[in-house]
């Protein structure tokens, strides 16, 4: 089975909650919204009346582009508490298993070309996007293309300081856009890259005195499970591979979306994750005309605890044992390739399947309608004019963490109501 976890940590360990005691906001000021709410100037008044520069922030997790950051990556993959909880211990617990997992996990990546493409092609997408924009938002123009990753370069902090060298923030105030590249939303994916882009936010714009005047604007898209665009790219590209197939076998070939698990830990929290995905399945059948049947699976779990299955190798594994060997892996919660596409799907679950009718749908990367896509995402979100969207302020009903709590009333720059608190 693929990515059987060698580490062993206990199941307790898996499922604390952990992060009970992080710190509130450092601000310590009064306004919730801690200045988003308050007029500031713009970083450079425009007199043909552009709102802009406006800053692009694509958020997403990264990955080592080469085999020599593996161990960094996951270190702080490891480190990271909103997906991998280990309670106090953490700090000391994560760098260990991750360095325990490097040397499989750099053979992975050595297999599929020396390093994850997820950098590439998110900066790619995002001056792609940009460069749109700039023509369908004048008035918001120029759009200005930075990436954050959460576990790899450039990190959050980086792509913060970049934004100071080009003029935002910093007491001058300025309009930045944080776009998460998951199209659907997880506590342990988005979420995390928001608790640290509010952390760095408080650490480097917030004064000893409390005050934020000039810091940045920030509003956030949060998810875009069902976007038109997102579903045309997709169905698109299993089009593409049905036609790959004999006319007469194509209307039997089965669809197998296949999107990264999640601990049933997680799930029971109540993440919204497998409802959005389930979300994009049913939208991109319904592009498709039903035409096929499908079923969406899970890959990539991680450890001894519970995930939600059914897992995509077992599920191939078993209609190919049937007799059903016209299958296609549709990979639906990732906008890139990376290991879990180039290394999972295609070199383990493609290859040990061992049917030439066993393919899989290309995966987003440059495509041009995919971006097209982005850039009208972008476009509604900046013409609607609101902080995030109103499911980002509703808390897991089972979440007990203080940072995800003021995170959300900070992105949202209103008060939650006491459903949920
Ligand atoms: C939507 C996508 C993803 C979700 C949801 C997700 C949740 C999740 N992941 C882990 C643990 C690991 N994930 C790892 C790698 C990895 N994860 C995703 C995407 C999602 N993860 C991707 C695209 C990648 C690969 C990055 C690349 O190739 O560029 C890893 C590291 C690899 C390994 O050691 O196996 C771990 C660990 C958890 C626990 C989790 C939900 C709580
Ligand atoms: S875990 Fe989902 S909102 Fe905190
Ligand atoms: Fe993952």
């Amino acid at each position: 089975m693929a990515f059987r976890s060698p580490f062993r940590i206990s199941r307790q360990l898996l499922s604390a909650t952990g992060v009970r005691s992080v710190t509130r906001s450092f601000l310590g000021c009064g306004d919730r919204r801690c200045g988003l709410a308050t007029a500031v100037p713009p970083v450079t008044q425009d007199v043909t009346g552009s709102k802009g520069p406006t800053a692009m922030v694509f958020l997403n997790m990264g990955g080592p582009s080469t085999t020599g950051e593996v161990e960094d990556f996951l270190s702080r993959l490891f480190a990271d508490g909103d997906l991998i909880p280990l309670g106090r211990l953490q700090s000391y617990i994560g760098p260990l298993i991750a360095r325990r997992r490097t040397s499989k996990i750099q053979k992975q990546y050595s297999d599929i070309g020396g390093g994850s493409p997820i950098r590439k092609w998110s900066e790619f997408q995002c001056e792609q996007m940009c460069k749109l924009l700039d023509k369908m938002s004048p008035e918001t123009a120029p759009h200005k293309p930075y990436v954050a990753f959460r576990y790899a370069a450039p990190l959050t902090e980086t792509m913060y300081q970049q934004l100071f060298a080009d003029g935002f923030g910093n007491g001058k105030g300025g309009r930045a856009v944080a776009f998460t590249q998951y199209p659907q939303y997880s506590c342990s994916t988005t979420g995390s890259s928001l608790n640290e882009l509010w952390k760095w936010r408080n650490r480097l714009e917030a004064k000893g005195n409390g005050s934020t005047e000039g810091a940045i604007q920030w509003s956030v898209i949060d998810r875009w499970p069902s976007h038109p665009g997102l579903v045309e790219a997709v169905a698109q590209n299993v089009e593409a591979q049905l036609k790959t197939y004999p006319e007469e076998q194509r209307d039997k070939v089965v669809l197998l979306f296949s999107a990264h698990s999640l601990p049933m830990s997680v799930v029971n929290r109540g993440d919204p994750y497998p409802a959005e995905v389930a979300a994009t399945v049913h939208a991109v059948m319904q592009r498709l005309n039903f035409r096929n049947p499908y079923r969406l699976c899970w890959q990539s779990q991680v450890g001894p605890s519970a995930w939600l299955g059914a897992q995509t190798s077992d599920t191939v594994q078993e209609y190919v044992k049937r007799g059903q060997t016209d299958l296609i892996l549709v990979p639906i919660a990732f906008t890139s390739d990376h290991i879990e596409t180039l290394y999972e799907l295609d070199l383990e679950v493609i290859h040990e399947a061992n049917s030439p009718g066993v393919k899989r749908a290309e995966s987003l990367n440059g495509n041009p309608v995919f971006i097209q896509a982005l850039a009208d995402i972008a476009h509604a979100h900046l013409q609607k004019g609101e902080p995030c969207s109103t499911q980002m302020t509703l808390r897991c009903q089972g979440c007990r963490s203080e940072r995800c709590l003021e995170q959300k009333k900070f992105f949202a720059g209103k008060e939650l109501s006491s459903l949920v608190l």
